[in-house]
């Protein structure tokens, strides 16, 4: 198992955002967490990172998870200095072995990214630097990762191409998946499993079953 999580409840003064929810996630698999608007799915993804304490219950990351958070979209000033390869070394240590510079060809690579890494990121398409964030996500070698609305705000191909870059992950290196998202057509066509947060209950099953259908 690489994440538990038990009867988590969190509260917002006195709005009550979810309850007793509980669910777990296997090793390698691959999970959309989708749910209306305002119900609560970056909140709970926020308290998986440690960023924000739940009001009661527990949850634990196996001891063999290394985890990659991607944050929900952000603009990106059009005046952004970076390029693309700057930008995804952000984290890397400032001189740079060969080990690092490797590792960071081989993302830009894997990420389809290597023609264009010297573009500015403020010059950058919304797929270009979404890929760029997933890429300075992956320098860290996680064996788990959560994206939050990756793909919203990307046309159709951007999506898609996304969409294989992260099926690639989980079906070369088992990488487990958490991807919250709207978008009930594509998770169906990449998540295996879901998680469906409304009304402050969770519930979980195959994608291919998932039958709400919600704004
Ligand atoms: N710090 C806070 N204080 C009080 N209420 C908050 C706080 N953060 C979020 N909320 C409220 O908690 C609810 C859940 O918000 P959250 O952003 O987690 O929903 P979401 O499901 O991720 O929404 P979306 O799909 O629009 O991104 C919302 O009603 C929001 O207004």
């Amino acid at each position: 198992m690489a994440l538990k999580v038990s009867n988590l409840t969190l509260k917002f003064n006195h709005k009550t955002i979810f309850k007793n929810i509980s669910f777990s996630l296997k090793d390698g698999s691959t999970t959309a967490l989708i749910g209306p608007n305002g119900t609560g799915k970056t909140t709970l993804i926020k308290i998986l990172m440690g960023m924000l304490p739940p009001t009661s219950g527990k949850f634990q990351f196996s001891s063999n998870v290394k985890l990659g958070y991607t944050p929900q979209f952000r603009n990106i000033d059009k005046e952004y200095p970076l390029s693309i390869r700057s930008f995804i070394a952000l984290n890397t240590p400032f001189f740079k072995t060969a080990r690092v510079k490797n590792a960071l060809n081989w993302q830009i690579e894997q990420m389809h990214l290597q023609d264009i890494q010297s573009v500015r990121m403020g010059e950058a398409s919304g797929g270009q630097k979404q890929r760029a964030y997933l890429a300075q996500t992956l320098l860290d070698q996680p064996n788990m990762i959560i994206l939050d609305e990756a793909t919203a705000s990307l046309d159709p191909v951007a999506k898609n191409e996304l969409m294989d870059l992260i099926k690639h992950l989980n079906e070369k290196y088992q990488m487990t998946v958490l991807f919250v998202s709207h978008d009930i057509p594509l998770t169906k066509k990449y998540m295996n499993n879901y998680l469906y947060l409304n009304d402050g209950k969770i519930t979980q099953g195959k994608m291919k079953d998932f039958k709400e259908t919600f704004e």
